[in-house]
């Protein structure tokens, strides 16, 4: 197959040879059709500004109603740009563009056009089958017979046979002939198709070629192809040459090489860039363009006619369309029923996640290793009982791992090498010095003193563990001097520290249980789902950008408000029944403590679970890579946890950085939930009232940002 490719580039390595009659007959072959158009551009120019390319420069085009046009080019010489810009994904910088008599490209007219992008924008985890019926709903047809015949016959021509295939099982031919397929099935008025024929075999290409020429002249569609091969341009009613974003000539095949005088287009073509070339170097291009205005003008007087009678197509005003929104709902039904494994591990990561948290918290604080070292263990005393060893007995439950020193500065060297976190050490006569002094209130000398003491060294680097020793060492040494008492028949109460524990109000009394490691649960709760939802929502929304899905969808009618609501609306869905099961789970099964009904701790979770979808859709339409969404988002949790008070409570900072913990989207429904858990507060108490006000506020202003921005970067979509 001959490729204007190799053809410009063969030319370009020729030197010019002047041609006058190709320089005059250029005139004549830049021409509009006489009939309607489907399509009219008029001087179109248009560079991206992001490499200062000029794409399209002065293209005027005129697609005629019912016929086949065919746009030829090399590669690079703008014409998906062109195509982009009649389907309304690009505005040009200058020039005007007409479609089916509508001025303004876009959604409200993008129905009534079938539109194969080169790039697919085919769901890949969707089988062929449900693909066609997406974009019948997509397109409007809703009767399920007509899905199916049509579906069948171009399932036929196109050589798919198994319909229940996924689209990534598909050869790259296959997926463009499935990606022509569903631009076929809503009954086009107008099919924009981008080098459909790439890849494909000769003995399908015609009969695609047999098919688009039916469909011409039974259904009156108008067609317009891009194509770098020219052989199959031939079949086409019109053909135009674009070159470096230049139209050279616009006619039948015919015609244009009976002007040029020659046999093949692809000898067309050849003679049109020498003679380029020329005009070029001659400054020439003014006269040309001015002819070209002249015959321009000419097929406005017939278009204008044209317009009018054309606008009678009705362009549907309506905020939210049914048909969009059911089609959008079935493809995520598809999507689930035929993907239910991603569903299921999207349900069943949080359960996992808490029940390991459960598993590693289970038997509450456990195995703090601590140092004793006890100088008076082999010493005899008169009652038989060492006052170190009763302690030893009350202090040594499994809040600690004990690891006995027989000298003192040994036990003190293993905290410098990280084995334990505090020494504790008696000396020589404890128990003698500790009677004397405490119950003979013989206060002797500094010696008898020191002896009388308990000796504590510390790693304070671990305050949490430290201050959980500390706590129950006094309960042991209480406990130590409770016993000792009691077998001498002495009052304990000499003994006691001047305070009384009235009541614990909520949670328990001893704090190396189980309980009380339930304070992290609320966090972990919140982390966890605002994660998993965040991860979700951003990869499911850039999966379909990168395989040109939502675009697709944008360029074929669907409005971005509808796709947005629609995405929110599902992942609220998903999310809702990941929350249900995941608290059952939870509270009927791992027996997290719930101190009231489930209503409470449910609100602040989804809204939090909301929060967090809604930030991976806004990072998502914000960051176009991928690997930097990740990091953001990686970053971003960290960040919020350090600073919502999920790991160290808020109490214990800085006045000044507890005011702007309000603000925070965490901080509040933290303190809400864990009140809810744990003390059974209710919707009257205020930490309830505000933890929910803070998260409702969030999550509105979270999902109106992800609607308004997502519009507002699609707009040229509405
Ligand atoms: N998003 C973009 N940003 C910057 N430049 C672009 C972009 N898209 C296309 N271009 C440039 O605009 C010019 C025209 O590109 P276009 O895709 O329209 O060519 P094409 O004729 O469709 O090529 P092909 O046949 O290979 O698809 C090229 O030089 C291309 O590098």
């Amino acid at each position: 197959m001959s490729s204007l490719f190799a053809i410009d580039r063969h030319f370009r390595s020729r030197k010019k040879s002047t041609t006058n009659l190709i320089t005059k007959s250029l005139s004549f072959l830049i021409r509009s059709a006489k009939t309607m158009a489907a399509i009219k551009t008029d001087s179109i120019s248009f560079g991206f500004q992001k490499n200062n390319i000029q794409a399209l420069n002065n293209v005027s085009i005129n697609v005629p109603n019912g016929k086949i046009y065919s746009l030829l080019g090399p590669s690079g010489c703008g014409k998906t740009t062109l195509l982009r810009i009649i389907i309304g994904c690009l505005r040009p910088n200058s020039g005007t563009v007409q479609v089916l008599g509508h001025c303004q490209p876009g959604s409200q007219l993008n129905h009534q056009i079938g539109y194969m992008p080169q790039e697919l924008g085919l769901n890949p985890f969707l089988p062929i089958r449900e693909t066609f019926y997406y974009y019948a709903r997509v397109n409007h047809v809703k009767s399920m017979e007509y899905i199916q015949k049509r579906m069948e016959n171009y399932l036929d021509i196109l050589g798919l046979k198994d319909c229940e295939r996924r689209v990534s099982q598909l050869s790259m031919g296959q997926k463009r002939l499935l990606s022509l397929g569903v631009s076929l099935i809503g009954k086009p008025r107008l099919l924009l198709l981008d080098e459909p024929t790439v890849g494909i075999d000769s003995m399908i290409r015609q009969q695609i070629w047999n098919h688009l020429r039916h469909l011409c002249r039974t259904e009156g569609t108008s067609v317009l192809i891009t194509t770098h091969y020219i052989d199959e341009a031939k079949e086409s009613d019109i053909v135009s040459f674009l070159r470096d974003g230049r139209l050279l000539a616009e006619g039948s095949p015919n015609s244009l090489m009976k002007k040029i005088q020659c046999q093949t287009l692809e000898e067309v073509f050849f003679r049109l860039c020498i003679a380029e070339t020329i005009q070029n170097d001659d400054d020439d291009d003014q006269q040309k363009f001015s002819e070209n205005k002249q015959e321009q003008a000419l097929d406005k007087i017939q278009d204008d006619n044209v317009d009018q009678e054309n606008s009678i197509y009705p362009c549907s005003k309506q905020l939210i369309n049914w048909d969009h929104l059911y089609a959008l709902f079935c493809r995520d039904y598809f999507f689930f029923t035929h993907n239910f494994h991603f569903f299921l591990f999207y349900l069943l990561l949080p359960m996992a996640s808490l029940f390991l948290v459960k598993l590693l918290l289970n038997g509450g604080i456990q195995s703090i290793p601590v140092a004793i070292h006890n100088a008076e263990h082999h010493q005899q005393q008169n009652d038989g009982y060492h006052l170190s060893e009763l302690f030893i007995e009350q202090f040594n439950t499994s809040a600690v791992a004990i690891t006995i020193f027989k000298n003192e500065s040994e036990a003190e060297n293993s905290i410098k090498l990280g084995q334990n976190l505090m020494v504790i050490s008696f000396r020589v006569n404890f128990s003698r010095s500790f009677v004397d002094r405490y119950i003979k209130h013989n206060f002797g000398n500094n010696n008898s003193r020191d002896s009388s003491s308990i000796h504590l060294y510390f790693d304070h680097t671990d305050i949490p563990s430290i201050l959980i020793i500390n706590n129950h060492l006094l309960i042991s040494l209480q406990k130590t001097i409770e016993k000792y008492c009691s077998i001498h028949g002495l009052n304990s109460m000499l003994f006691s520290v001047p305070i009384q524990e009235k009541e614990i109000i909520y949670g328990s009394h001893d704090i190396t249980k189980t309980s009380s490691l339930n304070f992290i649960f609320p966090s972990i709760l919140i982390q966890t789902l605002f994660m998993i939802n965040l991860a979700k929502s951003s990869f499911e929304l850039m999966y379909l950008g990168d395989y040109g899905c939502m675009n697709r969808d944008l360029i074929q009618g669907v409005r971005p408000f509808e796709l947005m609501f629609e995405f929110i609306l599902a992942s609220c869905g998903s999310l809702f029944v990941q929350i249900c099961l995941m608290m059952i789970f939870i509270f009927n099964v791992l027996k997290f403590p719930l101190a009231n009904d489930f209503l409470n701790p449910f609100w602040i979770i989804t809204s939090t679970s909301i929060q967090g979808m809604a930030t991976g859709i806004l990072l998502a339409i914000l960051i176009s890579n991928k690997v930097t969404v990740m990091f953001f988002s990686c970053g971003l949790i960290i960040t919020m946890g350090f600073t919502s008070g999920a790991f160290w409570p808020i109490e214990t900072w800085s006045s000044f950085w507890q005011q702007f913990a309000i603000f925070h989207p965490w901080t509040m429904p933290l303190k809400s939930l864990s009140s809810a858990m744990f003390r059974g507060h209710y919707y009257q108490n205020h930490d309830i009232l505000n933890g929910q006000l803070v998260s409702l506020i969030h999550c509105l202003i979270l999902i109106l940002a992800t609607i308004i921005i997502f519009h507002y970067k699609n707009r040229r979509f509405q």
